[in-house]
């Protein structure tokens, strides 16, 4: 792709660096969490925000809390990973990615044949970092197999950020929108501002702007007349936990946006890579999802927008049910109904 977008998370000069995403659009400002318990913060406060971008995270953050081991044996190390990845894994939990990356960083020293401990802390760091270039891979490849979804289309509407902030780089749902500008092919974007905390506004209209591709954003409320008014083709959103049934966890506002492409005979497409998909649990009604503090709701920034005192929910997450999804894209190839036997095949 011509246009290389800032990987948002890397690993550079022996030190872990990523852009803090809650200072954007202001600052780009760039941080480097020091240790496991820096990056369970940066993960918990969505400095570092994104289904991929989170299982990176958590892949390097297991890094950050063993690389100063003292463990005086192989046991006792695989110990102290374990610990750490309990830990890292109580940050959020609704998205699979972080799951599946702290597993599989288990699992590379499980299998390792050395039981020399500063071996075994490089195949950390090694393991972490294959899952970020892998990642990036996975972006391209949904990017090129998306493309086919939407080449005829003149315009699309996302919700949330599932672009190259919350992933290695590219994005997922924003993959096929680069891949295909990249082949002279420009759609326009829609970006729900995606309330509460805004990552459509303050992150999708960033990079989509940095991008050069032009972006029209609007409130929650508005994609209703968007779609009426016959401005976008498709949706395309990413996701956080996709079930065996295909049932897909993405950000609060997701289902709503799935059911009006329904009712305006709207595609509505999710792209994910492999490891977002979670076939231990047979449908979304089993996915943990994240509740947050009330604060992001009564508040507007440090505003109060709500009075004091009054109830609150704040779910970060929404389950669309398949039956509203058009299709999956994934870097393995694109997914449709019926769900349950297509993903049993590819995942
Ligand atoms: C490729 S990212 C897919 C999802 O993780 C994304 O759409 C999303 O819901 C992110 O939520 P966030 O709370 O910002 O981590």
């Amino acid at each position: 792709m011509p246009y290389e977008p800032i990987a948002p998370i890397t690993w550079k000069d022996g030190q872990v660096e990523m852009i803090d995403q809650t200072r954007l659009p202001g600052e780009l400002v760039i941080i480097h969490p020091r240790t496991v318990e820096e990056m369970w913060d940066a993960i918990k406060k969505l400095k570092v925000r994104g289904a991929p971008a989170i299982g990176i995270a958590a892949a390097l953050g297991l890094y950050l809390a063993i690389k100063n081991s003292r463990a005086g044996d192989r046991a006792e190390f695989e110990a102290e990973l374990k610990q750490a990845a309990a830990y890292l894994a109580s940050s959020r939990p609704t998205a699979v990615n972080l799951f599946w990356a702290l597993k599989r960083v288990q699992q590379a020293v499980a299998a390792a044949t050395t039981d020399d401990v500063s071996s075994l802390k490089e195949l950390v760091l090694k393991e972490a970092l294959a899952i970020r270039d892998e990642d990036e891979a996975m972006c391209r490849a949904i990017g090129e197999n998306g493309a086919s979804l939407l080449q005829d289309a003149e315009a699309v509407l996302t919700h949330c950020n599932a672009g190259t902030l919350a992933t290695a780089r590219y994005g997922t749902a924003l993959a096929p929108i680069y891949y295909l500008a990249s082949r002279g092919k420009v759609l326009k974007v829609f970006a729900d501002e995606t309330r509460p905390l805004l990552q459509g506004a303050r992150l999708t209209a960033w990079e989509l702007h940095q991008a050069g591709i032009p972006v029209t954003l609007i409130t929650d409320n508005m994609a209703a007349t968007v779609m009426a008014r016959g401005w976008v083709q498709a949706v395309i959103v990413g996701a956080d936990r996709i079930t065996a049934n295909g049932d897909v966890a993405n950000k609060i506002g997701t289902y709503g946006v799935a059911i009006l492409a329904r009712e305006h005979g709207i595609p509505f497409y999710v792209a994910a890579p492999a490891s977002t998909f979670d076939l231990s649990l047979s449908s979304g009604d089993q996915i943990p999802i994240e509740e947050r503090d009330p604060a992001e709701v009564s508040h507007f920034g440090l505003r109060p927008t709500a009075p004091e005192g009054i109830n609150i929910f704040n779910p970060a997450f929404d389950v669309t049910p398949h039956r509203y999804v058009t299709a999956i894209i994934t870097e393995r190839g694109i997914i449709r109904p019926p769900y349950k036997q297509n993903i049993a095949r590819i995942i």
